[in-house]
């Protein structure tokens, strides 16, 4: 009897794991922001901004939620690193690509590597997040900024193409990713708009199509 409570007590207080990564250029707040999600929803208070150094690798935060977990992968920014990415994809539940809403010139360059991570296979059908961060900065560009310069980059694009200077690939796939792209603005320093997108993860993951493929 003891056996059969204690396995429906787990049963029903178990708690589902999901992993999430994140990933962006180098500079773009990846780690803040992981900080940021580790003091608000665990008890040990993460990194202090000014503590933080680049990342060469990568970090892990988990927090617990209603009966799910999320566990956290902030990848490393970097040129040299951003080729250890596509080693997380085949197991992640939900990307977060962050983007420094405030450097303007890096803007293409970041474009250059979401387009990259859109087009990623094993992520095709993954819950996507794009987060404008540095928003408490006066420089920064809105949430609607942000997704017209992508729009506005991605047409350019795909015009350069046309013209034969570039991969004319334009999937039917991506074209609709992007019309359903989420961008949210947050503030990792600040901690603004930090919870609106765990919310966000949280609601997603539960509805990730990995969801069902795992044992
Ligand atoms: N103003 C402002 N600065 C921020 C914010 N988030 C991060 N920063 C600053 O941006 C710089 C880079 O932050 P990191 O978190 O180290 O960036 P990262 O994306 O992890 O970079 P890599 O580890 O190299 O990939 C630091 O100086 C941060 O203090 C923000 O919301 N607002
Ligand atoms: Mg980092």
């Amino acid at each position: 009897m003891y056996h059969l409570l204690k396995g429906l007590h787990e049963y029903l207080t178990r708690k589902e794991e999901f992993s999430v990564i994140i990933i962006g250029l180098d500079g773009a707040g990846k780690t803040t922001l992981l900080e940021r999600i580790k003091t608000l929803y665990t008890k040990t208070p993460g990194l202090p901004p000014d503590k933080i150094a680049p990342t060469v690798g990568q970090n892990m935060g988990k927090i617990t939620l209603p009966s799910t977990i999320l566990q956290f992968w902030d990848l490393g920014g970097q040129r040299g690193i951003r080729s250890i990415w596509p080693r997380y994809y085949d197991d992640c539940h939900a990307v977060v690509f962050v983007v420094d809403a405030e450097d303007r010139e890096r803007l293409g360059e970041g474009w250059e590597v979401f387009d990259n991570v859109l087009s990623a296979p094993q992520i095709l059908g993954v819950p996507l997040l794009l987060l404008a961060n540095k928003q408490d900065s006066p420089d920064s560009l809105s949430v609607e900024e942000i997704r017209q310069e992508y729009e506005e980059w991605y047409q350019r694009k795909i015009e350069s193409a046309r013209r034969g200077a570039g991969d004319p690939t334009d999937h039917e796939h991506r074209r609709e990713r992007i019309a359903s792209l989420d961008v949210m603005g947050i503030s990792a320093l600040e901690g603004t708009g930090v919870t609106e997108a765990v919310d966000w993860l949280f609601v997603r993951v539960q509805n990730s199509i990995r969801r069902d493929d795992r044992s």
